[in-house]
């Protein structure tokens, strides 16, 4: 970071009169600010979901989106944007609801001396100022340490930057947040992010698997019950919403819940009250819900098997996680989290993962996602004798000993094919065809003989071995002839 370039401060002022808006704008821009004027709230919220501010000037009366709304929509994309509010009516309530809804401070119209504007403008900019310093000091720590991010986090690739940057965004809010990926992605992690993150982290987080409990169950765990509420039911009990309150609730495979527990959390989650199974009295909880699921929940709405009004109130904010298999760029990065984890845990003397090692992850197309990776890497740290893990320490699944690598890259004019990975995979694919047909074709010409392919491809030999194992099965790990590999290590 660069402490003497100065960045403008970015300024967003919305108002409807179009005088005062001109007036602002040429008042904040003279100070050296970068002015955004707007006079209508619904384009401030497009132009808030593709920009950044660092401060907004929201007048509290405009037609089709009220000052009040449009600073719940800006705190609820933006959090760090440090928010004033303008108002003909300075009213005690219009000032607390401001306040409580997220404004840093409030300036009442018509404003006697501009200036005031200006130096309350310059006040939020300098918080904000101390807030970014205050990240990216932290980060700073975090990358010098070489430690994980906070969130536990590990990723580098796009698709996981847009992920951690959606949860910078819509930690502070409490609105419902949607976490859809497959099995072992880290959805869960992506809850505990979320709350870890937010004003409520020092309450209870609380997580519950939707998918593992009968109806009956499920909604006393969720709502508690009443005594005599159903057999078995000896005493009234809480549930996870009651020992939830002030924190978060992460509610994990929500598309296996069935109808009547759909209908029961669609009014809590409308009305913010509890009804204990058994029981008429509502009881008010302050809960923010965390959901995920592995399934297509659009799908199950259209078949009929998820409520579409819940879904709705469930997907106010989505965080789709891609699978491993669409960000392999990560798998480096994860594989030596892990394996610092496991050394530790299991006190190992491991330290690295060999170039072989980490080409054989890269190439795998992780079924099981993180989850699987974390475990494989588990299991090589158990199983390595030296100081760094080896392709014979991977389960055979990975090491190419039983299964397939990952599939083939799409033919040339498959666009669709290409265009279902990023970058990074559709490249890795690319390169293993290439390094395929070619060692192949080099293979056939000098009649399997190693040497010879290595000294026409102008390579080492033991380089060129390497290349060539991980296409076949039947070519030894270490220097020798050229005779089959002797069978592998008995793995766990
Ligand atoms: N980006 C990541 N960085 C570090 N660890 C991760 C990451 N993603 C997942 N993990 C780890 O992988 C394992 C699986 O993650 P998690 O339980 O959050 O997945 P999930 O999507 O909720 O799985 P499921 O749907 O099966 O419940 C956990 O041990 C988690 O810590």
């Amino acid at each position: 970071m660069d402490n003497n370039i100065e960045k403008a401060v970015r300024v967003l002022v919305v108002d409807d009169e179009p005088v005062l808006l001109k007036a602002l704008e040429a008042l904040l821009t003279k100070k050296g600010h970068q002015v955004t004027a707007l006079d209508s709230p619904i384009t401030a919220t497009q132009r808030l979901a593709a920009e950044d501010f660092d401060v907004a000037l929201l007048d509290v009366k405009m037609p089709d989106l009220s000052g009040l709304e449009l600073l719940t929509a800006v705190k609820h994309r933006r959090p760090e944007v440090e928010v004033i509010m303008m108002t003909g009516h300075a009213t005690v309530e219009t000032a607390l609801a401001a306040v409580k809804a997220g404004a840093y401070d409030y300036l009442t119209k018509p404003f006697d001396d501009v200036e005031l504007v200006a130096r309350a403008v310059a006040k939020a900019a300098e918080r904000k100022a101390l807030f970014d310093r205050n990240r990216a000091l932290e980060t700073a720590l975090r990358e010098k340490e070489g430690a994980p991010p906070a969130d536990g986090l590990v990723g580098n690739s796009g698709a996981m930057r847009d992920v951690t940057r959606m949860i910078d965004a819509v930690a502070y809010s409490a609105a419902t947040v949607l976490v859809q990926g497959e099995s072992g992605t880290g959805k869960e992690l992506v809850a505990r992010a979320l709350h870890a993150k937010s004003p409520r982290r020092s309450q209870p987080f609380v997580a519950l698997n939707c998918g593992a409990l009968t109806e009956t169950l499920l909604e006393s765990e969720l709502f508690g019950h009443v005594k005599g509420a159903f057999t078995g039911a000896q005493r009234d009990q809480k549930g996870l919403f009651d020992a939830a309150d002030g924190g978060t609730i992460f509610l994990d495979e929500i598309g296996d819940i069935p109808p009547a527990t759909q209908v029961r959390l669609l009014r809590v989650l409308q009305e913010g009250e509890v009804k204990r199974v058994g029981s008429a009295e509502s009881i008010k909880v302050d809960v923010r819900v965390i959901a995920a699921t592995h399934r297509d929940l659009p799908k199950l709405v259209k078949a009929g098997k998820f409520r579409e009004d819940l879904f709705y109130r469930l997907n106010v904010i989505a965080i789709p996680l891609p699978p491993l298999r669409e960000r392999i760029e990560d798998v480096p990065l994860l594989a030596h989290h892990f394996l610092r984890r496991y050394t530790d845990r299991l006190a190992k003397k491991v330290k690295t993962l060999s170039p072989e090692a980490i080409e054989l992850l890269c190439g795998y197309r992780w079924p099981g996602n993180v989850r699987e990776l974390e475990n494989a890497i588990e299991r090589a740290v158990v199983l390595c004798r030296g100081e760094s893990i080896t392709p014979v320490d991977l389960p055979p699944a990975i090491s190419g000993r039983t299964a397939p690598l990952i599939r083939e890259a799409p033919a040339p004019g498959d666009d669709a094919g290409w265009l279902s990975m990023s970058y990074a995979a559709a490249k890795e694919q690319s390169l293993r065809r290439f390094e395929k047909t070619y060692v192949e074709a080099l293979m056939r010409a000098c009649d399997n003989n190693i040497s010879a392919a290595a000294r026409k491809a102008g390579m080492d030999r033991s380089n060129f071995k390497r290349v060539l194992r991980k296409y076949r099965t039947d070519v030894e790990g270490d220097a020798g002839d050229d005779a089959p590999e002797a069978p592998p290590r008995a793995s766990a």
